[in-house]
């Protein structure tokens, strides 16, 4: 690694939101997602139909209503608690530290010609995806993305990856910490709610060919799970709850956001909404350690709807933990990502 902070600078890239709340920007910006083979794998051709003709024109006013239920005077709220996360760490580090976003602004390219501009000869670049998890539709995604342009540019700069953090002491106690004052001196069960992928992606990363969503695969021990989503979600909820201290009957997981008809990582959090009050889960703290930045996929679908489907289903309390976004204890973790490269 390059140590000369003069001669590295530093990208935070997170997955992105429309411009704005028009229905116009929503449909561009999901055009570009989902037209991502790495999101929906299907071949170009169906793929095209299948977004264009089929998911678009349904999901993108309806999308674009979601986004503004959480739009603020900054804009997307993912998008700027990613600034701030920047500016925090800016405080910290002497190299330049910019964002960029795998969809919509700024993109990558973007991000290396303005790094290039603050400091024209830098020698290497760090990408941090802010990705706790490896999934081919968020870090894969990510990094293939960078490397992409990256070699297209002919940037002469070298590029590094900051690797799935899901396990790193950093990121587990960062986590803790942010939940531990909601957790403390109460019973309420926590969910532990991540952003689900099909199954099908499970396997298609499987490099054994042979492992995966079978039985206790997940923590039966295998070189693919560097590449599981599902193992990494259930490792960073071991860990989390063995720092915190929490009992096994004090929390569960599921999987939120689903889309489509095909399988997806189950339980699926919608489902679980209304059956945790019949079975005596009344009180309820819900967490989302998949995103380390608030954004649409938190502030309306958990905080606003699954909140509304609990309580209609008998809950008695609901409390969203906010993300980590730019709590001291997480730049402090962000900062230790990227020095030990
Ligand atoms: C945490 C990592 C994420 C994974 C893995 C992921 C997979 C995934 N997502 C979709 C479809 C959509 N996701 C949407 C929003 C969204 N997704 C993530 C993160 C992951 N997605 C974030 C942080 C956000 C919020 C963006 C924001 O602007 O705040 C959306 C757009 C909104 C909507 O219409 O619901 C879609 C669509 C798929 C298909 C997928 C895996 C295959
Ligand atoms: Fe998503
Ligand atoms: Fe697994």
């Amino acid at each position: 690694m390059i140590k000369d902070s003069n001669k590295r600078g530093i990208i935070l890239m997170n997955l992105g939101s429309p411009d704005t709340t028009e229905v116009k920007d929503v449909r561009r910006y999901l055009d570009e997602f989902l037209m991502d083979e790495r999101v929906i794998d299907s071949p170009y051709i169906w793929r095209s139909i299948l977004v264009k003709g089929i998911i678009n024109p349904f999901r993108a006013p309806k999308s674009a209503e979601a986004y503004r239920a959480i739009w603020t005077k900054d804009g997307s709220p993912l998008v700027h608690i990613t600034r701030q996360l920047r500016d925090a760490l800016q405080e910290k580090v002497a190299e330049p530290v910019v964002i960029a976003m795998r969809y919509g602004n700024p993109d990558i390219r973007t991000a290396y010609e303005q790094l290039l501009h603050i400091a024209p000869g830098i020698e290497e670049v760090v990408l941090l995806p802010l990705y706790p998890h490896y999934a081919m539709s968020s870090f894969e995604t990510a990094s293939v993305e960078a490397r992409k342009v990256h070699a297209d540019g002919k940037y002469s700069f070298k590029l590094s990856v900051v690797r799935p953090f899901y396990n790193h002491p950093a990121y587990i106690a960062a986590m803790a910490e942010s939940m531990r004052e909601y957790v403390t001196g109460n019973d309420k069960h926590v969910l532990f709610s991540y952003h689900s992928i099909p199954e099908k992606h499970i396997h298609m990363r499987d490099i054994t060919e042979s492992h995966c969503l079978r039985g206790e695969c997940c923590t039966t021990p295998s070189a693919t799970h560097s590449y599981c989503y599902r193992h990494q979600c259930l490792e960073t909820t071991r860990l989390v709850v063995e720092a915190l201290g929490l009992p096994k009957e004090r929390y569960s997981i599921a999987f939120q956001s689903k889309l489509g008809r095909a399988e997806w990582l189950r339980p699926a959090t919608t489902l679980r909404m209304t059956q945790m009050p019949a079975e005596g889960i009344k009180d309820l703290l819900v967490v989302c350690p998949s995103f380390v930045s608030d954004c649409l996929e938190t502030l309306e679908e958990i905080a606003i709807r699954e909140k509304e489907n609990f309580m209609h289903a008998g809950g008695n309390s609901y409390e969203y933990i906010p993300c980590m976004n730019t709590r001291p204890a997480w730049v402090s973790a962000v900062e230790t990502l990227l020095r030990e490269l």
